[in-house]
C-alpha cells in the first residue's frame, strides 16, 4: 500500500520525465512494446486528453502504468446523464488522486423488471462536453492533486462476460449480495437493487482498482452497502462520501428528475420539507422514534391533503413509501437515537403520474411516468 501513495515530494519514473531526460528512449520503447504501442492509440474523447476506454485489458494497461508511475486512482461510478452531483464527487476525486476515473453504465441488474432501465436518461455528448469542461477547470486550478484521466464506458457483453443475468428477483447468475443492509428500505421495495449495485461496483473495483471510490451522500443506503462490502471481502479501497448538491430549492439532484415536468417539480421538494421536519425535532432534543418522525409525517399529510382539495388538472397525488430513522452503519430502524452514534433520516416518495395533463403542459421526460424520489439527512452525533 505504501508504494501506492502520492507524494508531491517525490517524482517517480514517468514516461514524461523518461522524455525529458532521454529524448531518443521513448519512441523506441514504443516501437518495441506492444503494450506502450496500444496505449498510444488509445481513444479520446473529443477536444481532450480524457482516455475513452470500452473495454477492460487496455483499461488494465493504462492502470498499471499508473501504479508503476506510483500514481493514485480514484473511481467515480456513475450512470451517466450527469450534473452538478455526479460534477461534486469528481471534483473530490481529483483533489486527492493523481488520476479519476469516471465510469459510465447503466447497470440493467439493478433495475428491477419494471422500472425504467429502457427509459432511464441518456445524455452521452452531454455528459462528454461536462466532463471536458470538469478536466479544463481542474487542470487549471493549482489547488487539485489530478484531474480526469479516463472514461470507462464498458459494454454489456464487458461487464457480463458469461451473458447478463436476468433482472428478476431469481435470476441465477453470479451476483454479490449484502444482507441485511441491502434489504430494508430501499432494497424492500427494490428487491434486486442492491445485489445488482454490489455485484457492478464488485466488477468495476476489480476492474480499475483504485485507491479511493467516490459515491453521493444522495443514496445513503447505497453508500453502507458499498462500505459494507469492502469491509467484509476485504477490498484495500477507500470509500469516500460527498454531500448531496441540490437545486436551488433544495430538491436533491437527480438523473431522474427529467420524469417530473412542471407540476410535479414544484411540489418535489414535500420529501425534503418532511425530513427538515423531523430534523428540526431531533435538533430540539427529542431522541425517540415517534417524537422524530411524526412532525415529518404530519407534514407530509398535510401537503397531500391541500393537493387533494385541487382540481385533477392542477394537483398531485403522491405516495409515501417510507420515512425512516436508522442507524447509520447497517441502516437498521432505532426506537431511540443513540447520540453517540446519530442517525440517518431518509424517505422515498412516488410521485404519481398527473392527471388530466393540459395540451400544453410539460409532464416530464419520457411520459411523466411515476417517479420514485429518496432523500435523507444526516443526525449527527452529539459531542459533549
Ligand atoms: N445530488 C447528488 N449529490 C451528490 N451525489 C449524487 C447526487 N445524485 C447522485 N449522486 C451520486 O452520483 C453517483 C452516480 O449516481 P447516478 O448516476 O445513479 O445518478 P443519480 O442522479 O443518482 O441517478 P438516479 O436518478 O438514477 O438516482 C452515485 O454515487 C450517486 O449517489
Ligand atoms: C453506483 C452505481 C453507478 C452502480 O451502477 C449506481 O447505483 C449509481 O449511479 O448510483
Ligand atoms: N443512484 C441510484 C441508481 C438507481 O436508482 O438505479
Amino acid at each position: 500500500m505504501l508504494l501506492l501513495q502520492p507524494s508531491r515530494a517525490f517524482v517517480p519514473l514517468s514516461t514524461t520525465s523518461i522524455s525529458r531526460q532521454c529524448p531518443r528512449l521513448l519512441p523506441r520503447l514504443f516501437s518495441t512494446c506492444p503494450a506502450l504501442q496500444a496505449r498510444s492509440n488509445q481513444a479520446t474523447l473529443p477536444n481532450s486528453s480524457i482516455k475513452l476506454f470500452r473495454d477492460v485489458p487496455a483499461l488494465r494497461q493504462w492502470r498499471r502504468k499508473q501504479l508503476l508511475d506510483y500514481r493514485s486512482v480514484g473511481l467515480v461510478p456513475t450512470m451517466g446523464a450527469l450534473h452538478a452531483g455526479h460534477l461534486s464527487l469528481i471534483r473530490a476525486a481529483a483533489a486527492e488522486n493523481s488520476a479519476v476515473v469516471v465510469s459510465v453504465y447503466v447497470n440493467p441488474t439493478q433495475f428491477g423488471v419494471h422500472e425504467d432501465l429502457d427509459s432511464y436518461p441518456k445524455t452521452w455528448d452531454k455528459d462528454v462536453a461536462l466532463l471536458r469542461d470538469l478536466d479544463r477547470e481542474l487542470a487549471a486550478d493549482g489547488g487539485n492533486l489530478g484531474k480526469i484521466a479516463a472514461v470507462f464506458a464498458p459494454t454489456t457483453e464487458v461487464m457480463y462476460p458469461s451473458g447478463r443475468p436476468g433482472q428478476e428477483v431469481d435470476a441465477k447468475g453470479s451476483f454479490v449480495t449484502i444482507t441485511p443492509v441491502g434489504e430494508v428500505l430501499e432494497g424492500a421495495s427494490r428487491p434486486t437493487f442492491f445485489r445488482g449495485v454490489a455485484t457492478v461496483c464488485m466488477k468495476l473495483f476489480n476492474i480499475v482498482t483504485p485507491e479511493r471510490v467516490y459515491f453521493g451522500q444522495k443514496d445513503v443506503q447505497q453508500t453502507a452497502v458499498i462500505k459494507k462490502m469492502v469491509k467484509d471481502f476485504c477490498l484495500d479501497i477507500k470509500v469516500i462520501v460527498g454531500e448531496t448538491q441540490r437545486e436551488p430549492d433544495g430538491l436533491a439532484m437527480s438523473s431522474r428528475n427529467v420524469y417530473l415536468g412542471t407540476r410535479r417539480r414544484r411540489i418535489a421538494t414535500t420529501l425534503l420539507k418532511a425530513l427538515q421536519a423531523a430534523e428540526a425535532a431531533y435538533l430540539r432534543g427529542s431522541r425517540s422514534r415517534d417524537e422524530i418522525l411524526g412532525p415529518a409525517q404530519e407534514l407530509a399529510r398535510s401537503v397531500l391533503a391541500e393537493q387533494l382539495q385541487l382540481k385533477p388538472e392542477e394537483r398531485v397525488k403522491f405516495e409515501v413509501d417510507y420515512i425512516s430513522l436508522a442507524d447509520p452503519e447497517n441502516m437498521m430502524e432505532v426506537q431511540e437515537v443513540d447520540e453517540s452514534k446519530g442517525a440517518v433520516l431518509s424517505g422515498a416518495i412516488k410521485m404519481l403520474p398527473v392527471e388530466s395533463p393540459q395540451a400544453d403542459e410539460d409532464i416530464g421526460a419520457a411520459g411523466g411516468p411515476a417517479v420514485r424520489l429518496i432523500d435523507n439527512i444526516i443526525l449527527k452525533p452529539v459531542t459533549v
